[in-house]
């Protein structure tokens, strides 16, 4: 075991190596699933001035016990001009505060008659209605960090700091090569024998890939030949990401080493202390980088998870690329762990985490029902039901 390189090790070795590729200037509209590549200081504070938050009326200060109705105050369409002492405004969710109001009074505790205003038992007029000017944000504030995501909440806080019809600094996303291989490989156009097997790995890396990347080309399936392998490789040549999936262990029909090896690519680390996924490979040609995944679809996920969608978010830009993780109490037991990092398939439900017991890394359909995996570090003890577990969440199945 001692030549497997140790899982947190690795994953570090990869971020060191990838390094975020150039910016581009795009309009904001253009910037869903884009990362940062400055921060983003607020061109505008946010109100812009004060603003009532409820329906009703704007009070001028001091304490008069009955007020003139004098205007409204409507979102979009202000009250012209300031109060005088007990004069009040109708006014409306997200309408300016007038000049020299200092209160809200909110419809349901107003009692009105014609153009008099008076409180309803029990009333009161209140400051917590009113929401300062820059409460939220100040020009100039930064509202979002250099390597932020910009996600749907974040693409609606740089519209509100002004930026909607402007251009953001973001990080060039890059392109991905995928490669099915193993000869056993089909890609389901003709009836399959028993000896075939469909090609799910690609699709399932390219749905993983896809929001991080400019584009996906998938190549293959690709038998076990150096020929066939050569000629792959060739045709991902213009990617800056090449993932392959299968033939990365130490049998016969094995060839990616070999065939990385006459493409030119240096080979930076092969085999981790991680189940499922020992025989993950990185390889490099100049800025070109090859991850070569385990061919079972278990390995190939959990490495793809921990390691390709790590290092598309470095490139991309991201501040934070490795995947969070959270801890929550264990629903059944576990066993001791094995000298291995391992990542258990699991279900998240009200009374926790719940790890589900088909742990071969061929097993495609517990995968498919998991909704995160459990970490378990090397030769960590037993644990039981209620102690606290690391989970790693697959949000959106993981592309998240
Ligand atoms: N003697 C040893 N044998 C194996 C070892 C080892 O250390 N010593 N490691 C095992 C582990 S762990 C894994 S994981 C597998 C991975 O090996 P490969 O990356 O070489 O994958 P293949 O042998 O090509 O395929 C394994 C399995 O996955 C299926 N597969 C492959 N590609 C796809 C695809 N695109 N879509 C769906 N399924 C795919 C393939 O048919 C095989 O069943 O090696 C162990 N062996
Ligand atoms: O690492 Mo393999 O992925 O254990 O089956």
């Amino acid at each position: 075991m001692s030549e497997l390189l140790d899982f947190d090790i690795a994953q570090q070795r990869l971020l060191d190596l990838a390094h975020p590729l150039p910016n581009e200037l795009l309009p904001t509209s253009d910037c869903l699933g884009r990362y940062l590549r400055a921060p983003l200081a607020a061109r505008r504070a946010q109100p812009a001035a004060d603003l009532s938050a409820m329906d009703g009326y704007a009070l001028a200060a001091g304490d008069a016990g009955t007020w003139r109705i004098v205007g409204e105050s409507a979102a979009g369409r202000p009250y012209q001009g300031a109060l005088e002492p007990g004069e009040a405004v109708r006014i409306s969710t997200g309408a300016l505060m007038p000049g020299g109001a200092l209160r809200v009074l909110v419809q349901e505790e107003a009692i009105v008659e014609g153009n008099r205003l008076a409180l309803a038992p029990g009333g009161e007029a209140s400051e917590r209605h009113v929401r300062r000017r820059g409460f939220d944000f100040a020009a100039n504030d930064v509202v979002l960090g250099k390597g932020v995501r910009l996600g749907p909440t974040q693409l609606a806080l740089a519209i509100a700091a002004g930026f909607g019809a402007g251009r953001l600094t973001v990080g060039r996303l890059p392109s991905v090569a995928i490669i099915d291989s193993g000869s056993e490989l089909s890609d389901g156009a003709a009836p399959l024998t028993d000896a075939q097997v469909p090609a799910s790995n690609g699709a399932m890396l390219a749905a993983m890939a896809a929001p991080l990347a400019s584009k996906v080309n998938r190549i293959g399936p690709v038998p076990d030949n150096m020929a066939a392998l050569a000629d792959a490789l060739d045709a991902a040549s213009g990617a800056d990401v090449i993932v392959t999936s299968g033939g990365a262990s130490v049998g016969d029909h094995d060839l990616l080493r070999p065939a990385l090896a006459e493409w030119g690519a240096t080979i930076e680390f092969w085999k981790i202390a991680m189940r499922p996924g020992k025989p993950l490979l990185l390889a490099r040609r100049k800025e070109q980088i090859v991850i070569g995944l385990p061919g079972n679809p278990v390995s190939s996920f959990v490495t793809a998870f921990h390691f390709m969608l790590p290092l598309l978010r470095r490139l991309s830009g991201a501040a934070d690329p490795l995947p969070h993780t959270m801890r929550l109490p264990l629903a059944s037991d576990l066993p001791e762990a094995g000298p291995r990092t391992e990542f258990m398939r699991a279900t998240l439900g009200a009374d926790g985490v719940r790890p589900i017991l088909q742990r071969d890394s061929s097993a495609l359909r517990s995968l498919a029902l998991a909704d995160g995996l459990i970490r378990r570090d090397a030769h960590a003890p037993a644990a039981t039901a209620g102690e606290l577990a690391t989970v790693y969440w697959l949000q959106n199945g993981g592309t998240a």
